[in-house]
Order: structure tokens, then C-alpha cells, then sequence
């Protein structure tokens, strides 16, 4: 469904200044995947989301999402994709709902965009996301995660091949939190439907099938659900922690990013060089300055 190699971003502030927000990123993501996507504050995790959602252009790389090449795609190209492939939630409510409107014509409103009009479907969207009952509701009649379950069945209004979410529970508690991820499980699930994830939550994190860890604008690592677990997993969800398995990313050019605590641990963190062997079908890194 996404296909990312080497993927730059430049933000050009003024003359003299430039903002590489992300730097050679490669990512890969199935049809039909949950995945999250993890990064510290100014990493780049909004930057791909925003590209990923046509809501801003690459600057150099490869990308390509279900098919189209959004490197290349012409203006009236990429309106057409955000349309209809793509849909979107935002950790920020206001972005969004219309508080004005009912929830049933919020949902209704990408779908008026397009030229429909269709209050069943927007009413069975409302249904998927356990919203139903609220459909006359307006913003204000509504708890944080109760817009957040529209927010979701917005985006779903155009049947975008895929979903994109940014933070979505990063205004709820933890209850809340899990009531919201159980939506996009369910969605996933039974539509079939690709999700990416953007969060800092952790309890989030450990349901999902596939983590990847920005750093610096560059996937590092990936956070792999052990398939010979999977079933286990869903009547012991606590037992998460310890059915995922690390994996670091090499990217195209065979370049790796080994985790700075891994590093720190054996006192190889200031080097900049290190010994590389093949042993016995392994790759080996070596600190140079230890015989
Ligand atoms: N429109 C912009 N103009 C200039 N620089 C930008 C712009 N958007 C993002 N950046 C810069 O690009 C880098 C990556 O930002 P981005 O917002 O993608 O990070 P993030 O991982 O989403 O951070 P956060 O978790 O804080 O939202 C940062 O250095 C940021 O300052």
C-alpha cells in the first residue's frame, strides 16, 4: 500500500536556512496493516504523515501509495487522491469536526465534497464507530472521545484505502484511549482497511501489529508482534511487552542505526568507527579499541 525509499523533506525557512525534516526515509507498509509510528518531539513523524495524506509534497525520494506516485502526482491529481484514497484524523478535535453541525452532518460534509449526499451511509459509519445513538448530537454535547469516534467515522466518510492518525488518543485517558484503538482494530479488521498511527502511547503501541521508530527524520527501528504469539496475545494483552521483537532497519544504501542505549551499555557511544566481521553467518560489530 505505501512504498517509501529514500524519502526527503526539505523545509526551506528563508535564503540561509533550510529544515531537513526527514532525510532518506525508507518505509514499507502492507495492504490490510495496523501499524504505529513512534519518534521523539520534531523526529519527522508528521512531516511522513502529511506527505502520506497529499497534505504536503516530498522534496526527493521515492513514494509510492496505492500506486500513485506522490512525488510526481499533478495539483488536481493530488486533490483527487486526498479524496479518495486517503482519510484522515487529527489529534485536534477542532480540526476535525464542525461544532456547528450534528455528528451525522459532519460525517456527511467529505461526502458532499465529492458531489454525495448519503445520510444512511453516513448513519452506518456513525454505527461502525459505536457512535449511533449521538448522530443529533452536536460538539459540545460530546465527551473527547466521543468526537474523536466521528472524527474517525469523517474519515472513513469517501472509503479511503487507507486511514491516517495522527495522535488520536492524545487527548483522552487511558480507558479511552483503548476504546478508540479497539475502533481502528475493529475497522482494520473488518475492512480490511490500512492504518497508520501516529503516537507517543505506549499502552497503544503494544496492540498493534507493527511499530516503526523515526529518528532524525529516518526509520531506525521496527517493533515486530512474534506471529507464533498472535492468538495468545489477544486473551493476554499484557504480555505484550515481551512478544515484540526489535528489529533495526536497513535502508537501501545498507546503512543501520544501532540504539544509542545499546551503544551507551558498552561504552561505544563517542565512537565513530567500529570493527565489522562475519562470523559463523553473523555480522559482528566490534569496538576497534578492544582486542
Ligand atoms: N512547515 C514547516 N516549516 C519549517 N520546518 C518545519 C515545518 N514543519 C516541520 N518542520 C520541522 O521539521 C522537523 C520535523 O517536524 P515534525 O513536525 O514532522 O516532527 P514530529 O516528529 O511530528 O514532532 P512532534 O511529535 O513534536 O509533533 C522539525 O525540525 C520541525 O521543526
Amino acid at each position: 500500500m505505501i512504498h517509501c525509499s529514500n524519502l526527503m523533506k526539505i523545509y526551506k525557512l528563508n535564503d540561509d536556512i533550510e529544515v531537513i525534516a526527514l532525510q532518506g526515509l525508507d518505509l514499507d507498509v502492507d495492504k490490510g496493516e495496523l501499524m504505529g509510528i513512534i519518534g521523539s518531539s520534531g523526529s519527522g513523524k508528521s512531516t511522513l504523515l502529511n506527505i502520506l495524506g497529499g497534505l504536503d509534497r516530498p522534496s526527493a525520494g521515492k513514494i509510492l501509495v496505492d500506486g500513485k506516485d506522490l512525488l510526481r502526482v499533478t495539483d488536481k491529481e493530488l486533490v483527487d487522491y486526498k479524496l479518495e484514497t486517503v482519510g484522515f484524523v487529527w489529534q485536534n478535535n477542532a480540526r476535525n469536526l464542525i461544532p456547528y453541525l450534528t455528528a451525522v452532518e459532519n460525517v456527511e460534509l467529505p461526502m458532499l465534497l465529492k458531489g454525495r449526499h448519503k445520510r444512511e451511509r453516513a448513519i452506518e459509519l456513525l454505527e461502525m464507530v459505536g457512535m449511533g445513538h449521538r448522530k443529533h448530537n452536536r460538539l459540545n454535547q460530546l465527551s473527547g472521545g466521543e468526537q474523536q469516534r466521528i472524527a474517525i467515522a469523517i474519515g472513513l466518510a469517501n472509503n479511503p484505502r487507507l486511514l491516517l492518525a495522527d495522535e488520536p488518543t492524545g487527548s483522552v485517558d487511558g480507558k479511552t484511549a483503548d476504546v478508540i484503538l479497539d475502533v481502528f482494530r475493529n475497522l482494520n479488521k473488518s475492512l480490511g482497511l490500512t492504518i497508520v498511527i501516529v503516537t507517543h502511547d505506549t499502552q497503544l503501541m503494544k496492540k498493534m501489529d507493527r511499530v516503526v521508530a523515526i529518528r532524525d527524520g529516518k526509520t531506525s527501528s521496527e517493533i515486530l508482534r512474534r506471529n507464533i504469539y498472535e492468538n495468545y496475545l489477544n486473551e493476554m494483552e499484557e504480555e505484550a511487552e515481551e512478544s515484540h521483537v526489535e528489529l533495526a532497519v536497513l535502508d537501501s544504501a545498507g546503512r543501520i542505526q544501532i540504539p544509542s542505549d545499546y551503544l551507551e551499555e558498552l561504552g561505544m557511544k563517542d565512537l565513530n568507527k567500529m570493527r565489522i566481521e562475519l562470523e559463523e553467518g553473523q555480522i559482528v560489530l566490534k569496538n576497534p579499541n578492544i582486542r
